[in-house]
């Protein structure tokens, strides 16, 4: 499914109407009715029930007035409170005003103390509220009433529903300038938004619904909106059928370059991750004066030492041709898990990086590598694939996190256009970002996988999927996999899980990604 912008949702709104002739009001409504419908499974049935909705001036507002109509016809105990002032209200919301008017609906404007007074035992009786403060054309900071308002909201404690988007996260960041409504679902209109997927305005979502509201698919689907959600459904087509007629080479021969003292663990992992994957065939290279612990360790993936320096670090002509050779062999590479950061090991990932043919994956230490010279990576050979998280992709692009985190999808996006490369940027939300612009959203996943390791997983998860799907979607793949195999292993071992947990369950994440395809 297609995530939205805010000028995306306007500009379909405009085509709605302009192409397809359907006014402002029609989908107004249909968001209203879709809008009680969701309210009432959220309280299990809203007759008898209390429920206040809250109106701002705008068209969520409107969305929210025509929601209290069909809740008042379902048998709700309604108190509507109209956050806005009526003169400003668009033509389609002071429609559904006056209706809603006609119903002899307890309606109130927020104005002087009583209001407010009113607002806050209407609060403290109701079951569930109706957040219709604020939608998609939220800016700045909040004025001061509606902050006044949304607070009331969240310290009253009870069951929200946000029509669109919290009141209060913007639209197209996730940002949070003032504060924002904490609700318990939030209902999309047409697309999510991106400011559902990213933190803060996720963790202010609840549980994300999406409906239709009668916009035409076509418009739905329209090739210039460039971000989607990586869902069941997309993730079903990623992964081609296994053939009867599979042998070991034909799944992946994979190469680890990974490891160094004190930092085996993430070697093991990221080699074993790519066999749990699929791949038919992982060599793990590993410096030297490490490669016993190693080769112990690990009983499936077969082991190469690499030349070292006298202090025993990886580095050096010699380990660069030995990577060299051995990379001719293998359908991709993964290299940077545990390999340390001394000046030589850096080097030698650089002149690697630059002169191998072969599909490319930079995690961790690699990533690092370029973090002085990201201009670099756009003259490799190849289109590598990046698995930074948010720390690693603030110190390759010279910004603090938080500077990431308020612009994360145009600042990654920026970069995989300017340094040519896919970026997997992990966080609650991990973002792929390809260089011609596309992204994609996972919300698979838990607080769980937090957890040491956990990125040496998906990197190997990723390498391990290279020759089994089209390359180019095997970050996708990847990501998808991890977070179902995440879930997983919370399901089975609840929420403190370690690395090699999500490890274990990705061949149950495969089988369970079978299953939705067969469904399909
Ligand atoms: N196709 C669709 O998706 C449809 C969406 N609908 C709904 O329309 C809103 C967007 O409506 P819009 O009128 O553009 O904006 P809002 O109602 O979100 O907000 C405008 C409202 O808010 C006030 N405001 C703006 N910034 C602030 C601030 N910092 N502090 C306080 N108040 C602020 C502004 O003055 C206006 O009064 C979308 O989310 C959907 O819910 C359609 O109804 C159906 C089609
Ligand atoms: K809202």
């Amino acid at each position: 499914m297609k995530v939205s912008l805010k000028a995306e949702m306007r500009n379909i709104d405009k085509l709605t109407a302009e192409k397809y002739g359907l006014p402002a009001l029609v989908l107004m409504e249909n968001a209203g009715h879709r809008t009680a419908e969701a309210v009432d499974r959220l309280l299990a049935g809203v007759a008898a029930r209390n429920v206040c909705v809250l109106a701002g001036s705008g068209n969520n507002g409107g969305d929210a007035l025509a929601a209290a109509r069909h809740l008042h016809n379902m048998g709700a105990k309604l108190k509507v409170f109209l956050a806005g002032e009526m003169a400003h209200f668009s033509p389609a919301t002071a429609a559904m005003h006056k209706a809603l008017n006609a119903m002899g609906v307890e309606m109130h404007v927020l104005e002087s103390d009583r209001d407010w007074d009113r607002l806050h035992f209407a609060l403290k009786f109701t079951e569930g509220i109706v957040d219709g403060i604020l939608g998609t054309g939220f800016e700045g900071e909040l004025r001061k009433k509606t902050l006044r308002l949304i607070e009331e909201v969240n310290s009253a404690g009870k069951l929200v529903l946000s029509i669109d988007i919290p009141s209060g996260v913007e639209a197209d960041t996730g940002r949070v300038p003032s504060v924002a409504v904490q609700a318990a679902a939030t209902l999309s209109l047409g697309l999510p938004k991106v400011g559902q997927l990213l933190s803060p305005g996720a963790e202010f979502t609840g549980q994300l619904l999406v409906d239709d509201i009668g916009i035409p698919g076509e418009l739905l689907q329209d090739a210039a909106i460039k971000q989607a959600l990586l869902d069941d459904a997309m993730a079903a087509g990623l992964l081609p059928p296994r053939s009867r007629a599979a042998h070991k080479g034909s799944c992946g021969r994979i190469l680890v370059v990974a490891g160094s003292h004190g930092m085996t663990g993430a070697a093991a992992l990221a080699a074993s991750s790519a066999l749990r994957a699929g791949a038919g065939i992982v060599t793990l290279a590993v410096p030297q004066s490490v490669h016993d612990i190693l080769e112990t360790k690990l009983t499936e993936v077969m082991t190469v030492p690499l030349a070292e320096t006298k202090e025993g670090i990886l580095g050096g002509e010699e380990a660069l041709g030995q990577l060299l050779s051995l990379a001719e062999s293998y359908d991709a590479v993964l290299i940077g898990p545990g390999l340390g950061r001394a000046a030589e090991t850096l080097e030698l990932v650089r002149l690697f990086a630059a002169r191998v043919s072969k599909p490319l994956i930079l995690d961790a230490d690699a990533i690092y590598a370029f973090s002085r010279q990201p201009d670099d990576l756009s003259r490799l050979p190849q289109v590598p694939v990046l698995t930074p998280h948010l720390g690693e992709m603030a110190g390759l692009l010279g910004v603090t996190v938080p500077e990431l985190r308020e612009s994360l999808l145009p600042i990654v996006r920026e970069a995989a256009a300017e340094y040519q490369c896919v970026f997997v940027v992990k966080s609650e939300c991990t973002l792929v970002a390809y260089p011609d612009g596309d992204a994609f959203f996972t919300t698979k996943g838990n607080a769980g996988m937090a957890t040491a390791g956990s990125g040496d997983v998906l990197a190997g998860t990723i390498a391990g999927l290279m020759k089994q799907t089209e390359s180019g979607l095997a970050p996708l793949l990847g990501v998808y996999l991890h977070g179902l195999a995440g879930d997983l292993a919370a399901e089975a071992k609840g929420e403190a899980l370690i690395a090699s947990d999500i490890r274990e369950h990705l061949p149950a994440a495969r089988m369970k990604l079978r299953e939705m395809q067969y469904k399909q």
